[in-house]
C-alpha cells in the first residue's frame, strides 16, 4: 500500500526538486520573515480564532484526545491582495492558560514573530503532506482560491514552550510561486 496518500500520514522527508513548492517547504526559519523579505505588502488576515476540535491527524501530536477542545487559530498570509499561505494552529487550552497565554491576543500580528523571538521555544522537525480534497485543511485552505488545485502541499511542526505544545500547519497556496526565491 502506498502510505504516502493515506489521509493521516505525513512524511518526514520533503518532496524532491521537481516540486515547485520545495524551497518554501524546507525553509527552516520564520515563514513570515521569508515572505516579508520577498513582498513589500505582507499582511496577516484572520479566518478564525475559536475553540474547536483538532483534525483527526492532529490531536495526538499536542497531547489531546480527539474529542477535546483546543484554540484553533487560522489565518491567511497575504502578499499584496493574494493569499499565499493558509496557516492553521492548534493550541491546547491548558497551554493557553499557561506558557502560551499571549497567543490569544495576537490578532493580525504574525504568530511567527512570537515563536522565533523566544530562544526557549523549541521546534520539532517538519513533516510534509500533499493534501487532497479528502483532508479538512485542504478544503479550508481552498476557500479563497478561485480555482481549487488537485492538491496543496503542506508542512507542520510542533512548537514547545515549557513542555507545552502547539501545532502549526502551513498550507502553501499557488500564488506563493509568484514570489521571487
Ligand atoms: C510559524 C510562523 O508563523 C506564521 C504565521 C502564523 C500566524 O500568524 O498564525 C502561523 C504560521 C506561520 O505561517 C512563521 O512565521 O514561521
Amino acid at each position: 500500500m502506498n502510505f504516502r496518500h493515506q489521509p493521516l500520514i505525513w512524511q518526514t522527508r520533503a518532496p524532491g526538486a521537481k516540486c515547485l513548492f520545495r524551497p518554501w517547504l524546507i525553509e527552516q526559519g520564520s515563514l513570515t520573515k521569508s515572505i516579508q523579505l520577498r513582498c513589500s505588502a505582507f499582511s496577516v488576515r484572520n479566518v478564525q480564532l475559536n475553540q474547536g476540535k483538532a483534525c483527526r491527524d492532529e490531536a495526538a501530536l499536542v497531547g489531546l484526545e480527539q474529542r477535546e477542545q483546543a484554540l484553533l487559530r487560522e489565518v491567511y498570509l497575504y502578499c499584496h491582495e493574494k493569499p499565499v499561505v493558509f496557516a492553521h494552529s492548534v493550541i491546547p487550552l491548558q497551554g493557553l492558560r499557561g506558557p502560551w497565554q499571549a497567543l490569544s491576543g495576537l490578532g493580525n500580528k504574525p504568530l511567527g514573530a512570537a515563536l522565533f523571538a523566544n530562544p526557549v521555544i523549541k521546534r520539532s522537525p517538519l513533516a510534509y503532506k500533499k493534501l487532497g480534497s479528502r483532508h479538512e485543511l485542504y478544503r479550508r485552505a481552498c476557500r479563497l482560491l478561485e480555482i481549487a488545485p488537485p492538491f496543496l502541499w503542506a508542512r507542520r511542526s510542533v512548537f514547545s514552550l515549557k513542555n507545552s505544545p502547539i501545532l502549526v500547519t502551513e498550507v502553501f497556496l499557488p500564488p506563493i510561486l509568484d514570489l521571487p526565491l
